[in-house]
Formats: C-alpha cells, sequence, structure tokens
C-alpha cells in the first residue's frame, strides 16, 4: 500500500518553503549589506592624515593631484610649503633645499608645515627639514612614452634637446645627436624625466643592482605612488590611507592638451622611447605592479570598483554642477583669464569655464576644482603671507 499522499505532500511542501524563505531571507541580506557597504567603508578609522608630502613629477597628471592637496589645504586651514618670493617651484630643476621655501629662508627655528606639493627635485634630507616627522609621502608616474612625447610639446621650446629636434620621432630616431649632457640640468625633462625628479642620475646605465636598490629607496621613501593611467584607482587608494572624504579626492582633469596638440607615434618610436627611457620604464613597470598588488591587498576588486564608480559618479555630478557644457575647453576659449592655464611650448593646454548660474557657495567650491596651479598657488600665498608682496603672474598681465 501506499502511504497517505497528503504527509509527504505536505512534508515536500514546507521544505519547498523553508527553501523559499531562506533564499529571498539570503537575497535581501545580501542586498542590504551591499546597500549599507558603501557607508561602512566611507567610516574613516581614525582623523584624516594631514602632513603630506606629494613628490610633483612632470607631465604624469600630477596638476590634477596637487589641486586636490591645495583644495584640502585651503579648506582644513592647513599650512603649505609654498616657493619663497616671486619664485613659482621649490628650486626646479636644482635639489630642493629648504630654503627654497617662503619662511625658511632665514636661520632660526625651523618651522614645519603641513602640505608640501609644488614641484622640486627630490631631496630628502631638505625635505625632512620643512615637513614633520609623520608626514605621508606619496608621488605619481605615467607611462615614460606618454610622459615624454607630453614633456616633448610642453618643453619643446625650453630644453636644449627638444629644441634642435624638428619632431618627436626625429628626436629618438638619433637622441645622441640632440641630446648632451653638456646643457646640464636643462636637459632633464629629455631623458628619465621621473627618475630626476625623485632625485637620481637620469643618465646612469640601467645596471640591474642599481636600478634595484633605487627602486628599493623610493619603496622605503613613499608610502603610495600613484599611476596616471588608473588616476581613480589611485585616488581610492590614497583616499582610504589619508582617510579623507570623497569629495577631497574628486577633482576635474587639469593642464591637458587638447587633443589636436597630441602627437600619435609609431610602435617603434615607443619602443625606442622605452629604451631610450629605461630608468623610467623599469620605475613605471615597478610601481604599476606594486599599485594592484597594493589595490589587492587594502580593498579588494569589489570595494575597489564600487568606490571607483562612486567617485566617477561623484565628478560627473560636480561637472554638470559647475561646468559651462559640463567639460574642458580649450586656452582660448576661457573667458575669466584668471582661470586660464598657464600655455607652454607647442602644447594647447585646457581649462574650464564656470557656469554662470551659480550661488556664491557654489560658485566657490567649483572655482577651487578649476583654477590652474599658478593662480591656486599665488591665492594660498596671499593668505598664508598676507604680509608679503603677492605673487605676480606675468601670462596673465598680457
Ligand atoms: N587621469 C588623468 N587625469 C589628468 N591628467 C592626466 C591623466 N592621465 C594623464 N594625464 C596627463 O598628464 C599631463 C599633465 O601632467 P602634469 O599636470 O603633471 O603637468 S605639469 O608637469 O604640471 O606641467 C597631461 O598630459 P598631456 O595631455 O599628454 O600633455 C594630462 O593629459
Amino acid at each position: 500500500m501506499l502511504s497517505p499522499p497528503g504527509g509527504t505532500q505536505r512534508c515536500f511542501q514546507a521544505i519547498l518553503l523553508l527553501a523559499l524563505i531562506v533564499f529571498l531571507l539570503a537575497g535581501f541580506l545580501h542586498r542590504d549589506i551591499r546597500l549599507f557597504e558603501p557607508l561602512l567603508w566611507g567610516q574613516a578609522e581614525g582623523p584624516p592624515v594631514i602632513n603630506v608630502m606629494f613628490l610633483k613629477t612632470h607631465k604624469t597628471a600630477s596638476s590634477t593631484v596637487l589641486n586636490i592637496l591645495f583644495r584640502f589645504a585651503e579648506t582644513h586651514n592647513l599650512s603649505v610649503a609654498l616657493p619663497a618670493g616671486s619664485r613659482f617651484h621649490l628650486g626646479y630643476p636644482w635639489l630642493f633645499l629648504a630654503r627654497y621655501v617662503e619662511g625658511l629662508e632665514s636661520p632660526g627655528p625651523q618651522r614645519h608645515f603641513n602640505i608640501m606639493c609644488n614641484h622640486l627635485r627630490f631631496n630628502l634630507p631638505e625635505v625632512q627639514k620643512v615637513m614633520p616627522e609623520d608626514t605621508f609621502y606619496f608621488s605619481i608616474l605615467r607611462n615614460p612614452v606618454f610622459q615624454l612625447e607630453s614633456a616633448f610639446a610642453y618643453y619643446r621650446k625650453d630644453v636644449p634637446a627638444f629644441r634642435a629636434a624638428g619632431s618627436l620621432d626625429a628626436f629618438l630616431a638619433a637622441p645622441r645627436t640632440y641630446y648632451h649632457r653638456g646643457a646640464g640640468l636643462r636637459n632633464a625633462p629629455a631623458r628619465n624625466g621621473m627618475w630626476f625628479d625623485l632625485g637620481f642620475d637620469n643618465d646612469a646605465p640601467a645596471d640591474e643592482a642599481y636600478v634595484r636598490a633605487r627602486l628599493a629607496d623610493v619603496e622605503r621613501r613613499f608610502q603610495l605612488v600613484l599611476i596616471a593611467e588608473h588616476l581613480d584607482e589611485s585616488l581610492v587608494l590614497l583616499r582610504h590611507l589619508l582617510r579623507w572624504r570623497l569629495d577631497d579626492v574628486v577633482a576635474f582633469p587639469l593642464n591637458s592638451r587638447s587633443p589636436r596638440s597630441v602627437a600619435g607615434l609609431s610602435p617603434e618610436a615607443r619602443a625606442r622611447a622605452r629604451r631610450w627611457c629605461a630608468l623610467d620604464w623599469r620605475l613605471y613597470e615597478h610601481f604599476n605592479r606594486t599599485l594592484w598588488a597594493r589595490v589587492r591587498a587594502e580593498l579588494g576588486p569589489r570595494r575597489l570598483r564600487s568606490e571607483v564608480a562612486r567617485l566617477r559618479a561623484r565628478r560627473r555630478e560636480l561637472a554638470a554642477r559647475c561646468l559651462q557644457d559640463g567639460e574642458a575647453k580649450n586656452g582660448s576659449q576661457i573667458t575669466d583669464r584668471r582661470l586660464r592655464p598657464y600655455q607652454s611650448g607647442v602644447a594647447d593646454i585646457m581649462g574650464y569655464n564656470l557656469r554662470r548660474d551659480l550661488d556664491n557657495q557654489t560658485r566657490q567650491m567649483c572655482l577651487r576644482m578649476v583654477t590652474p596651479e599658478l593662480q591656486y598657488m599665488a591665492h594660498l600665498y596671499a593668505r598664508q603671507f598676507p604680509g608679503k608682496p603677492p605673487k605676480n603672474i606675468p601670462f596673465l598681465e598680457e
């Protein structure tokens, strides 16, 4: 005889119902946790880091990072190690000396600053005279092929090796024809420019032991090295390490050339650039690899994806709120000359027009995000040293 069908059926239905409840609960909880995840992630585990040294390498998206730091300094009323007197950088291309900083030129008890981020050639013992002991050090690198191409356009008229060559292709085909050590530091941007900015010899042979020793120096000193090609991921990691808010690291790209002034390079020219700048190439390869290892260890792929998406969404939102047409403009299209970026070489450097309908508070916030480096530095200088003559920016007077 068969057992009464009602019992088995009820048992089966109960199991099914239980499975359904478990399934729905799991799905709901999962969604629920995911809903709160970004909030939990956003919570800092201590006060924000406020002593920060950024080694601003050349042509690596470093102006965008500098803007982040200037804004943080201004909104938190922090002191910035600014170039002394009428200068615009901290002694570059010479190795940095503490006396290049305003307020440290005369002997006396050393003063410390919170933020240091203007162009300089790294020289640790002198930087340590300016920055507190607990300073967070970081820098940025870019693929040396594109960094060199950008430098060529930007310094075309200033760097003897570039001036002598008709084009970057011609330069890379026979760099020794144009590049002579006799020109000294003025030729630094023409070879291993990032290696040079780190304070190393940009003409040294790329011997394995030497390269490894210098990479280890950088590892030891810098808590983080950002990569321009992965700037958003880098900024997410930076924010996490500094315990800053999302808006602190949201930035519009600054100092970018208009696409028409960017030269395409053939695969041969790219390979030559990698060989010519072999030290920079090793540097870039190494820190590109360690950035991803670091991101995996600190954040993991899911959190990284979510935070990068939040950063991009916020940038889009602010671009729509702040910017005329929501986008960058060529240098000549910028109507307010105070927002015009410095133009150099044969590069057409882009900037931004602000929307006209902004209320005062929004305008103030947007203005900080689009103010070019030199103007922002002059503004901070006037704020920090009201008794000193203000910095004069010659191209704004023209
Ligand atoms: N993610 C991202 N965001 C912003 N900018 C980026 C980024 N990646 C690269 N770049 C390019 O970096 C170049 C500007 O570099 P810098 O600001 O360091 O230049 S400078 O040394 O301060 O003059 C400038 O390069 P070019 O446009 O090739 O000249 C920027 O376009």
